[in-house]
């Protein structure tokens, strides 16, 4: 970690749960690249991985107490569908925090995340700057929840390529707070929001 670019997100280990999350993101790339058509053989796929889920179900403690346990540390979210380490949705995005004030991360998108043909799906990129949007919130100091977040998609974002996500708070008056983010392709800005977060927060699960 660069002491002038704190990480603001949660690092991934390469043990326990995030190495089989890690392995989990992996299966569900390689499947969508597989398809109908593969040689693979697919009824022994489909075996194998259910006897994997049974062995996690099998374990686990129940969904009251994971949430608990979830919302437990005062830290960054290790849960979340946008960053978090064991979460096989999250692509994952790492976010860190610049001398400026704003928040940036860098990811590239494949296969599970497309929408137009070879491009990012709308609601994906909706999804990364809602996330990141308010981040920048946590980060600057008054953080809530999104009330209204209005996206304006400017060119087809692309799969395959390294993307920028950035954010940063522009304003605070009473409870609503302003916020504005970009994806970028290079220098191309991609997608573009502007929230209207409201500091209320819900209560963590005891
Ligand atoms: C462990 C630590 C973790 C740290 C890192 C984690 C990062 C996580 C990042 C996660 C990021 C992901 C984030 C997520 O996924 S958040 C999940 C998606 N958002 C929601 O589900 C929110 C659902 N809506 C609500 O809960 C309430 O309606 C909210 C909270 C929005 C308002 O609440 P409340 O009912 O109490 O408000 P009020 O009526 O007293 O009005 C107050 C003021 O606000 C104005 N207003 C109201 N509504 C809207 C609106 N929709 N747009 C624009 N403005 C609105 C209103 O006019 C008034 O202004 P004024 O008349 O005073 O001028």
């Amino acid at each position: 970690m660069s002491p002038d670019r704190p990480t603001l997100t949660a690092t991934p280990h390469n043990v326990g749960v995030d190495a089989a999350v890690a392995a989990a993101r992996r299966v569900v790339t390689a499947l969508l690249h597989a398809g109908d058509g593969s040689a693979a053989a697919m009824a022994e796929v489909a075996s194998r991985l259910t006897a994997v889920a049974e062995h996690l179900e099998e374990h686990a403690p129940t969904r009251d107490e994971r949430l608990v346990d979830m919302w437990a540390g005062e830290g960054v979210t290790r849960h979340d569908p946008v960053t978090g380490p064991e979460n096989a949705v999250a692509p994952p995005l790492p976010l860190s925090g610049l001398p400026d004030g704003s928040i940036q991360g860098t990811v590239t998108l494949g296969l599970p995340y497309q929408g137009p043909p070879g491009c990012v799906h709308g609601g994906v990129s909706a999804l990364l700057l809602d996330h990141t949007l308010g981040v920048a919130n946590h980060w600057a100091g008054d953080s809530g929840m999104t009330g209204t977040l209005t996206l304006r998609y400017h060119r087809p974002t692309p799969l395959f390529e390294e993307l920028t996500v950035r954010a940063r708070q522009v304003s605070v008056e009473g409870r609503k707070i302003r916020t504005t983010g970009e994806i970028l392709a290079g220098d191309a800005v991609c997608v573009s929001a502007e929230g209207l977060f409201v500091n209320k927060h819900l209560p963590r699960p005891r």
